[in-house]
């Protein structure tokens, strides 16, 4: 189960997401926006990052225009490592090195094919698993506590 969540701004993207996910044998959970109406980005970011935290959902994926303000959201919830990615190179490091457990995505900065890339890499990556990066993974939870 994956969680997804956007403003108005990633609302159209998040959409072409949630097509190849579900066409690739995901299970989705939008946690909104629904439509292009003017919203707020932190209510919906905030509801999938908390579904991700308490393990209802595998993994979660965020979109604003930035990608920016939804990353921060996300990023407040205790146990949220969200990777704010515009590469790939980026969504394979973050899960290889941070271990992510959301990506967040600006859909005024990466094209729909990009995007979809992105979001293939992402949920195929595995942690390493590397000590030194346990360690530091540990020391960011230390630091929220
Ligand atoms: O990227 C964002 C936050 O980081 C938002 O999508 C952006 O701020 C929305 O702006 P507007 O209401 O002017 O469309």
């Amino acid at each position: 189960m994956i969680a997804l969540a956007s403003d108005h701004g990633g609302y159209e993207l998040k959409q072409k997401v949630i097509g190849y996910l579900e066409a690739n044998g995901y299970t989705c959970h939008d946690f909104g926006c629904y439509s292009l109406e003017s919203c707020d980005y932190p209510e919906f970011g905030r509801a999938a990052a908390e579904a991700v935290a308490k393990g209802e959902c595998e993994k979660g994926i965020v979109i604003c225009t930035t990608g920016i303000g939804i990353s921060i959201v996300a990023n407040k919830v205790p146990g949220i490592r969200c990777g704010l990615c515009a590469d790939t190179y980026s969504a394979k490091m973050t899960r290889e090195h941070n271990d992510a457990n959301m990506l967040a995505m600006g859909a005024g900065i990466v094209g729909p094919n990009l995007a979809l890339s992105i979001v293939e890499t992402f949920l195929n990556t595995p942690f390493s698993g590397d000590e030194k990066h346990v360690r530091r993974i540990n020391k960011i939870e230390e630091e929220v506590k």
